[in-house]
């Protein structure tokens, strides 16, 4: 948590002008410690993340389940708790706010939520819900607020009569046209819409996306828009960041990132979708096994264990892609052996699709018995093998760590500046001219 004492909260209700920065996040952390595991890691789920949000702007977030994008939305409505970092609205640091101004901070910024189900009280009519951020923050009379409740409703496409009306009558697309209705009753400046559209079908979708587009350019709000449909993103987003393991690995303008990704790992999650990343040829990038576990990311580079683009040592920058891929998996495999929580035998048929459970000689065997690996790749496999084998797993792990390992392993990106825009990218092979950009990577192995 920032230790700037910040109590001057006269910046609120001032107008930012459209195009200016609104929402400034520097280094924002947000870490869960777990009370039943002490002494164990926290969890790291958003991990030192910074960008900036425009006044009129729909920054989207993106990246795959589990990656940090609820947390980090939760964490700039104040519903975690900050571990460290700042975010600044308006030039305020809202992370040491408190009392009468964190109250003031709190009407100019709202969330929506994914599931409109859960989110909206069935035990109270539609009118009492839309009503309740008025009633909380006591605007005006009570006449005022109801006729301010009807306002609302004709705003999102409601009609007056359903002021009475109670959650459960209406469809899912209606029970999110009223928690937007609410979101915005207070006239808000900033709001966070995690998934708004995620739970409903795709017609109910188009619908929802457009009155949201709408209500922008109406009240000229800026979004945080949290999504895992990439086309939903291209289509309603100006710009965008993607996540992965609590970091931002790339944000810049969206038509930018879609048609010349800079990160890996933006190529990789493109390439998964059917329209494919034009520079990574005909060939699919596929990801291997799944992200590694937030209370224990990889001290280096946070896509280090999957990058298809990772930074070989120089000995081995020119040897077949399918050996250093199984390469790639026999560490996978000896690091899992390492962890206490993740059974080697379960983890290593996961990774090879086997039925029994295998030693790390044994999958030595399956991973290199009939490729053509040269000699100097195999005597240290067999030294890793040798060392696992004499049950000391940290050795052959910190053994493959310094003859295969690089700079992705090692040391932890920076954000580099990678267009004229602005766009920014995490990731090594930015550092130097010694290395291929991650484009030009793709573009030779995956045509
Ligand atoms: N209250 C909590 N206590 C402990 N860990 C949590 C808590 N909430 C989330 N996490 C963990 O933090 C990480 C990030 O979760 P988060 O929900 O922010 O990801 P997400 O990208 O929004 O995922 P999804 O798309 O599935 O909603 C995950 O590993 C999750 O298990």
């Amino acid at each position: 948590m920032s230790t700037t004492e910040t109590t001057d909260a006269e910046s609120l209700g001032t107008d930012v002008p459209t195009g200016e920065t609104l929402v400034s996040v520097r280094n924002l952390k947000t870490y869960y410690e777990d009370n039943q595991l002490i002494g164990g890691n926290p969890v790291k789920a958003v991990d030192g993340v910074s960008f900036d949000v425009k006044k009129g702007e729909t920054l989207g977030l993106v990246g795959e389940s589990g990656c940090g994008k609820t947390t980090l939305g939760r964490t700039l409505m104040r519903l975690e708790e900050a571990t460290d970092g700042t975010v600044d609205y308006k030039g305020l640091d809202v992370t040491t706010l408190s009392g009468s101004d964190l109250k003031r901070w709190r009407k100019e910024v709202q969330m929506v939520f994914q599931d409109p189900d859960s989110s909206l009280n069935d035990r109270m009519t539609v009118g009492e819900i839309i009503r309740e951020p008025l009633d909380v923050h006591d605007v005006g009379t009570m006449d005022e607020r109801k006729e301010r409740v009807r306002e609302l409703l004709s705003t999102v496409g409601l009609q007056p009569e359903h002021y009475f009306r109670y959650p459960h009558q209406f469809s899912g697309g209606q029970r999110q046209r009223i928690g937007i209705a609410r979101a915005l009753a207070l006239d808000p400046d900033f709001v966070v819409l995690d998934e708004p559209v995620s739970a409903l079908d795709a017609s109910v979708q188009a619908k929802i996306i457009n009155l949201l587009e709408d209500l922008q350019e109406e009240f000229g709000l800026s979004y945080l828009f949290i999504a895992h449909d990439l086309s939903v993103v291209r289509h309603i987003c100006d710009r965008v960041a993607v996540m992965y393991l609590g970091n931002i690995m790339e944000i810049g303008p969206v038509d930018e990132l879609f048609e010349e990704p800079a990160n890996p790992y933006t190529h990789s999650l493109l390439s998964a979708i059917p329209e494919p990343d034009p520079s990574a040829g005909g060939n699919r990038i596929t990801l291997r096994g799944t992200p590694p576990s937030p209370r224990d990311p990889p001290a280096g580079c946070p896509f280090s264990t999957r990058c298809p683009a990772k930074i070989r040592p120089e000995p081995y920058r020119d040897i077949d892609d399918d050996v250093w891929e199984r390469i790639e998996v026999f560490r996978e495999v000896v690091r899992e052996r390492t962890r206490m929580e993740v059974g080697l035998s379960e983890r290593a048929k996961r990774l090879l699709g086997l039925e029994e459970p295998v030693t790390v000689s044994d999958t030595a065997t399956d991973l290199f018995g009939d490729v053509d690996a040269p000699p100097q790749v195999m005597e240290h496999v067999d030294e890793a093998v040798e060392l696992a084998d004499a049950d000391d797993p940290e050795a052959a792990r910190a053994y493959l760590k310094d003859e295969f390992g690089s700079v992705c392993d090692t040391d932890r990106p920076d954000q580099h500046e990678v267009s004229t825009t602005g766009r920014m990218s995490l990731c090594h092979r930015h550092d130097s001219d010694e290395y291929e950009e991650p484009g030009e990577f793709f573009a030779g192995h995956y045509e």
